[in-house]
């Protein structure tokens, strides 16, 4: 379990004068004001939990992450992660979760991608026999075999990934902090990691919380979502329900064998109507008018060819909660 519990993170930053001398003042000056970086936040994560941490640039995602794997010290607020302080014990933390940052690699730059697990596999103390079952594990998961001997500065960005998420599970935590694993990789990378990551969750009970600015990894991943704002949190719930908070409407498209006149259709819940080539597109509040029921009226205007049902785009539902 993760427990945040009123936390807040308050960065102070010294007012910076120009030019030479201005470095120098700035030393002495004591001018500064302060951002707050996480502002209050409370939530709890129940095991094997599989959580989508999101806002815009600067909410403060990183920040708490930080805070929550010890890396930075709370200004104030109560942090438990499987039971155990990060502040107090920050070393058996360490032992129980495992961290991944996409924009910078914790592998050793220079080291073929075997030497680097060599060396995280005696920081963690994993007994050889445990490390060589890992080692064929994530071969067969993450297909890491072809590029352990390759030094990390010469792997894609897609297989560095993969190496950095082999590289985080070395010791088998139970707790997965991810910080944007998907970001900058292409179509086919994410697609691998994605199950990898599901497979994780699902088969191994892995707890997880993971930042990301791809919509596709929330919709295809995440059970729950917390959305922070400004360091603090605006919505916290599942997709469904986020959907239904901020009232987007969902969305029934019917192809006709026939266009029928809708001009006089009249039916409360129905939000918007309009064609769309040769569709007709209707947007309509689910919680006024079910689905079931919409779907009896248009099959009363004329002879249906096709209908489809979607959801709302979750990124259409981000952005106006910004
Ligand atoms: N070490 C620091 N010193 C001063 N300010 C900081 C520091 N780290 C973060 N901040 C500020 O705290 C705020 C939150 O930053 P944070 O990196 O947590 O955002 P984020 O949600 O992860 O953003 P992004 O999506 O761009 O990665 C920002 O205004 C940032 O400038």
């Amino acid at each position: 379990m993760i427990v945040a519990d009123q936390l807040n993170k308050h960065f102070k930053i010294y007012e910076t004068k120009k030019g030479f001398i201005g470095s120098f003042a700035s030393l002495l000056s004591t001018k500064h004001h302060i951002v707050k970086a996480v502002n209050d936040i409370s939530f709890t994560i129940e095991k094997g939990e599989f959580v989508g941490y999101i806002g815009p640039n600067g909410a403060g995602k990183s920040t708490t992450i930080k805070m929550l794997s010890g890396i930075l010290h709370p200004t104030n607020g109560r942090i438990e992660v499987g039971g155990i302080s990060p502040q107090k014990r920050r070393k058996e933390v360490a032992k129980k979760i495992g961290i991944v940052f996409g924009q910078r690699t914790q592998l050793w730059w220079d080291l073929p991608l075997r030497d680097s697990f060599d060396i995280l596999k005696e920081m963690y103390k994993v007994p050889d026999a445990k490390y060589q079952r890992f080692l064929k594990l994530y071969d067969d998961m993450l297909q890491i075999g072809k590029f352990m001997d390759t030094p990390v500065r010469k792997l894609s960005l897609g297989q560095r990934m993969r190496g950095d998420l082999a590289a985080a599970m070395i010791h088998d935590p139970d707790i997965l902090f991810l910080d944007e694993p998907t970001i900058g990789l292409d179509v086919n990378a994410k697609t691998s990691i994605r199950a990898f990551l599901k497979e994780l969750n699902t088969n191994e009970k892995k707890t997880i919380l993971l930042t990301t600015h791809d919509m596709d990894d929330i919709e295809q991943l995440c059970s729950r979502v917390i959305v922070i704002n400004h360091g603090q949190i605006v919505l916290d719930g599942t997709l469904e329900e986020l959907r239904k908070n901020i009232g987007l409407p969902s969305l029934m498209e019917i192809q006709y064998r026939e266009k029928p006149d809708v001009s006089e259709v009249k039916l409360t819940g129905i939000e918007k109507m309009k064609w769309e080539d040769e569709k007709l597109v209707i947007l309509y509040d689910r919680s006024v008018l079910s689905s079931p029921s919409l779907l009896q009226n248009v099959t009363q205007w004329g002879e249906p060819l096709d209908i489809q049902m979607k959801e709302p785009d979750i990124e259409e539902v981000i952005q106006k909660i910004y």
